[in-house]
């Protein structure tokens, strides 16, 4: 049987349950999946390694590669260069591993060009988009006040692009799965049944 190691693709409004869905499934497969290096202009903040929290790389230098084709996606937050290259990917998957990568909704076409683009044949492109989805965005609201990570204009920042997230999710075909968290293990299951068939694996 061979097995395949594709690009895992999660996006999804901010409090839709990624995060604790993705700890779950590296607590249960901790040697299965991976996480990219990104690269960043910005400076290092204390303790960061480089290769290890980003790859830190001049703006001029970034631009260069990125003028190279070398990235699969990049962003600009508050005038840093943000981006995850090829390569960062292609190391995970030499490692045996199954990348995963957590992205906002506006890198999506992005990626989805990019990694189509990808002529490094070494590179396996399967890539699947899966959207975690909140049963509402009330219960998102209630769940991001449960944090207690939000301010209430950055919880209203972050209710008005779910707004915008859950209807950019109905375009027809972009996504492979999307999943509803509303009970956190049928939402677990059925994230990793999903990756473990687009591995083969099931
Ligand atoms: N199925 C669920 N039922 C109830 N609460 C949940 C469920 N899934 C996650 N939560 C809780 O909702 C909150 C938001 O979840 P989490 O931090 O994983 O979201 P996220 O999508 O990773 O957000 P961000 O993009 O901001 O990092 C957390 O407090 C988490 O414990």
């Amino acid at each position: 049987m061979s097995t395949k190691l594709p690009i895992v693709v999660l996006s999804g409004p901010s409090g839709a349950g990624k995060s604790t869905l993705l700890k779950r499934l590296f607590a249960k497969h901790p040697d299965t999946f991976g996480f990219s290096v990104s690269h960043t202009s910005r400076n290092p903040r204390d303790g960061e390694e480089h290769g290890k929290a980003y790859w830190f790389t001049t703006k001029d230098d970034f631009r260069k590669l990125i003028s190279e084709g070398k990235f699969i996606e990049t962003a600009e937050f508050s005038g840093n260069l943000y981006g995850t290259s090829v390569q960062a990917v292609k190391d995970v998957q030499d490692a045996g591993k199954v990348c995963i990568l957590d992205i906002e909704m506006e890198l999506l076409s992005q990626i989805e060009q990019g990694v189509k683009q990808v002529k490094n044949t070494d590179l396996n492109n399967t890539c699947t988009f899966i959207f975690v989805q909140p049963p509402s965005v009330d219960e998102l609201r209630q769940r991001l006040e449960g944090r207690n990570t939000e301010t209430p204009q950055s919880l209203n920042a972050r209710l008005a692009q779910a707004e915008k997230e859950l209807e950019f999710a109905k375009t027809p075909g972009f996504h492979d799965k999307i999943i509803v968290n509303d009970e956190i293990d049928a939402a677990f299951e059925e994230l990793e049944g999903h990756i473990l068939a687009v591995m083969g694996k099931k």
